[in-house]
């Protein structure tokens, strides 16, 4: 599906983005390993977390839909008591890099996994890696791609520490820990979004931060209760990129998530020089919050400067890290993003496409190992960019366009339902007259 964005007027209003995707994930998933009922709301409903949703049913657990949206009770299958199934991940990869966490642990139970094309080039040693070190068995294709099977074994805690800064390595291996006979620790160099442990911490596990050590030990139930799903901020992302760049813009996000592993993009924006006013949360380091917190922020056009995205800040913005390249094609001087090979196993190889992507809208952008250097030359002229069946690709295309002289055509803009199914009826609203 094409879909033409065309220069437009300023950006006015408010939103709720829809619910964070990394933590739906994580609702449906925890809520399964649960005995007693879990209530959701604000649950992302979209491709990727419908899948995961559809995982844990095959799975055994008992998933009710509520009449209000994005409301559910999911009625646990336990956490030792999963049933075999085929799951199909779709395009989720943290569906894929999760899941196995939860089920490697449960001896004599089977699961195959298997996802789209996008999803079968996408890693997965990474989890196989450290699992099969705690005992797991782990057959993969071509020894680190889906489709791969997950044989159920007795699991002992291991110290690892992660050769990439990845949430979903690091939630795989301490929900693994949960099983594991002994003590689980993972060493993260550098944070990165940390929703599992304040799961974790929320269920009643003994989990503990010592610098940059995570470490747990072995747990029998799980108990959550309630949990709210608060706004996307890497889907928020997008709206609050468009009104920097389109003159004249003033929007609010509602109920948008303020943890600040998530809160990277807004920080390097305000850096650049835009104007994002909310009550984020600061670095907490050493302490595992239980509770996520919620903020809105209130955006406004501006100029900007060029700025470099240092190794450290890539985990906090890693989705984000496409619309800092747009930005910088608006900002004086250059914009560097360093650190970012990670970008290469997205949804799409998103150093290439979003450098190409660019680059055929008039950016002066080039491509990096491990990020890109963007130089600014007063924005972009518009054109026709592909979303390579990418969501976050598609969604900056829109953006562009809107910032854009002549306008941009987006080639496959139905990807965007992957993780955000009513964006452009979100963005529609903010362009209304007000
Ligand atoms: O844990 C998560 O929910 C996610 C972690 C990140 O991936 P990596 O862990 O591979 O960096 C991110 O890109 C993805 O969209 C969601
Ligand atoms: C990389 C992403 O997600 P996942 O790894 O879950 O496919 C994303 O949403 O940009």
């Amino acid at each position: 599906m094409n879909r033409r964005f065309d220069p437009s007027g300023p950006l006015r209003g408010s939103l709720r983005a829809p619910g964070d995707k990394s933590m739906s994930h994580r609702a449906a998933l925890f809520g399964a390993m649960c005995d007693e009922p879990v209530r959701v709301t604000g649950y992302l409903e979209a491709a990727d977390t419908y899948s995961t949703l559809n995982a844990v049913r095959a799975c055994g657990a008992l998933v009710e839909e509520g009449a209000d949206r994005g409301t559910l009770t999911i009625r646990g299958a336990g956490l030792r008591a999963a049933a075999e199934a085929h799951i199909d991940v779709g395009n989720a990869g943290t569906l894929m890099r999760l899941a196995p966490g939860w089920l490697a642990g449960q001896p004599g139970g089977e699961w195959s996994f298997d996802g789209d094309a996008s999803i079968r080039r996408r890693p997965v040693d990474r989890v196989a890696i450290p699992l099969r070190q705690m005992g797991a068995w782990i057959e993969t294709t071509d020894d680190r791609f889906a489709p791969f099977t997950v044989h159920g074994m007795p699991l002992r805690g291991i110290e690892y520490e992660l050769p990439v800064a990845s949430a979903q390595i690091k939630s795989c291996v301490l929900m693994a820990g949960l099983l594991a006979s002994g003590t689980t620790t993972v060493i993260e160099s550098e944070p990165s979004r940390d929703h599992t442990e304040r799961l974790l911490a929320r269920a009643g596990v003994r989990i503990t931060r010592d610098g940059d050590r995570i470490e747990l030990t072995q747990h029998d139930e799980l108990e959550l209760g309630d949990i709210h799903v608060p706004g996307d901020p890497s889907s928020a992302a997008f709206h609050i990129a468009a009104a920097i760049l389109v003159k004249g813009s003033r929007i609010v996000i509602t109920d948008m998530s303020a943890n600040w592993t998530r809160t990277g993009f807004v920080r390097i924006a305000e850096r650049m020089g835009a104007v994002v006013i909310g009550d984020l949360e600061k670095p907490n380091p050493g302490t595992i919050a239980r509770d996520e917190p919620v903020c809105e922020v209130d955006v406004a056009s501006g100029p900007l400067k060029g700025t470099t995205v240092e190794p450290h800040e890539v985990p906090l913005a890693i989705d984000e890290l496409p619309l800092v390249a747009l930005l910088g094609c608006f900002a004086e001087g250059e914009t560097v993003v360093t650190g970012a090979q990670e970008l290469r196993v997205k949804e799409s190889d998103r150093i290439a496409t979003v450098v190409d992507g660019l680059r055929g809208l008039g950016a002066h952008i080039e491509a990096t190992e491990d990020g890109f250097v963007v130089t600014g030359n007063g924005g972009l002229r518009g054109g026709t960019l592909e979303a390579h069946g990418d969501h976050r690709l598609a969604m900056l295309g829109a953006v562009a366009g809107l910032a854009s002289r002549d306008g941009v055509e987006v080639v496959g803009m139905d990807a965007a339902a992957v993780s955000y199914p009513g964006f452009e009826s979100d963005l529609a609203s903010l362009l209304k007259p007000t």
